[in-house]
């Protein structure tokens, strides 16, 4: 059978994304809609209603309109905004989150895909909180970069108009309220929020997450050794896993960390570095906000969902 597939957003950065990776295959045919009727609500109710899987690529209010106008109960949904990310209705479209995550994806009708932050945040801290390393309630800190494509097409207008002289580095999010806390809180099981500090570079596309751990105050101080061991021991248990984990090196320095070394790819790169001494580690997770962050992590979860090999077109 040949799957019907909608993008609903199939002009915004993330859809177009995706459309280029869906091209050129047979097992499925995208339903486009005219340039015309892109916001139209009765071409969009058609085309969702027709399709086998629905990808929104869309704000958070569209999407949960594209939602409303599925009538058939029987049309499947990927949704890149945030309206449904802690939703229990949903599946949450990280496949490697946890060893039953894939298979979840896989049977469900709604699936969430993750926030371009939160997955490395999730990648580094799930595994060390579920092996009794962190404690739930430690008081984590994140500190991120994206590229500015990860403000969709008005953030890249806006750094692409003023130049390459005016782009700048840009923290944001200051009052630490950001739409991506509550995912990273619930999916890395934490207890509370972390405190999150989001930035943008003068630069397109790619992320870093950098989590830096002060474990002093533990009543077992874990060497970064074993931190290490935790992480890589979860990712060696996870099949087609797109996320990797780097060789432990104490104290090093690596020109890995580049945001962009892994931009138009599906790929996820941790690493760990620690000062055991000190009782400092710090977790790093490199990959590209378009790509695992938002678009390739679609297309990972539509084919989880198809039942093709989850490294088709990626
Ligand atoms: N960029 C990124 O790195 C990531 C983005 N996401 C999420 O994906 C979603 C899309 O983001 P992104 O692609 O960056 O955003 P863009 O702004 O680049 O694209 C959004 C698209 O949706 C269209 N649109 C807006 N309202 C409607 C509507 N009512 N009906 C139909 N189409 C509509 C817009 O059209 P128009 O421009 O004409 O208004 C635009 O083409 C968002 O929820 C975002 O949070 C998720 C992960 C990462
Ligand atoms: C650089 C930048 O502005 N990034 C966006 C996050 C990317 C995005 O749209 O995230 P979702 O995954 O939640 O959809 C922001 O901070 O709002």
């Amino acid at each position: 059978m040949v799957a019907k597939i909608f993008i609903d957003g199939e002009a915004g950065t993330t859809g177009l994304q995706i459309r280029e990776r869906l091209a050129g295959r047979d097992d499925l045919v995208v339903l486009s809609i005219p340039a015309d009727k892109r916001k139209d609500i009765d071409t969009r109710a058609a085309l969702l209603n027709q399709a086998d899987v629905a990808i929104l690529c869309l704000p958070d209010d569209a999407a949960r309109e594209s939602v409303s106008l599925i009538t058939n109960g029987t049309t499947r949904v990927i949704d890149a905004s945030t309206a449904y990310r802690v939703d229990p209705d949903w599946a949450y479209g990280f496949a490697e989150m946890s060893r039953e995550q894939s298979d979840t994806i896989a049977r469900a009708r709604f699936v969430s895909n993750p926030g371009c932050y939160p997955q490395g945040v999730i990648a580094t801290v799930r595994p060390l909180i579920e092996a009794g390393i962190l404690p739930a309630d430690f008081p984590l800190t994140v500190n991120a970069i994206s590229g500015y494509s990860g403000g969709g097409k008005q953030m890249i207008a806006e750094y692409e108009a003023a130049g390459p002289a005016a782009s700048h580095f840009m923290p944001y999010g200051l009052t630490f309220g950001h739409k991506h806390v509550p995912e990273m809180t619930s999916y890395s099981r934490l207890a509370h929020a972390p405190l999150f500090v989001p930035s943008v570079g003068d630069y397109a596309q790619g992320m870093v997450d950098f989590v830096p751990l002060q474990l002093g105050g533990l009543a077992k101080v874990p060497t970064g050794a074993q931190i290490h061991s935790a992480i890589a021991g979860h990712f060696a248990g996870i099949k087609d896993s797109f996320v990797t984990v780097a060789p432990y090196e104490e104290l090093a320095k690596t020109p890995e960390l580049d945001p962009q070394i892994y931009n138009n790819t599906n790929q996820m790169k941790l690493h760990v570095f620690a000062n055991d001494a000190r009782a400092q580690v710090l977790l790093v997770a490199v990959y590209d906000n378009l790509g695992k962050g938002a678009s390739g992590a679609a297309v990972q979860n539509l084919n989880l969902m198809l039942g093709v090999d989850p490294r088709t077109s990626l």
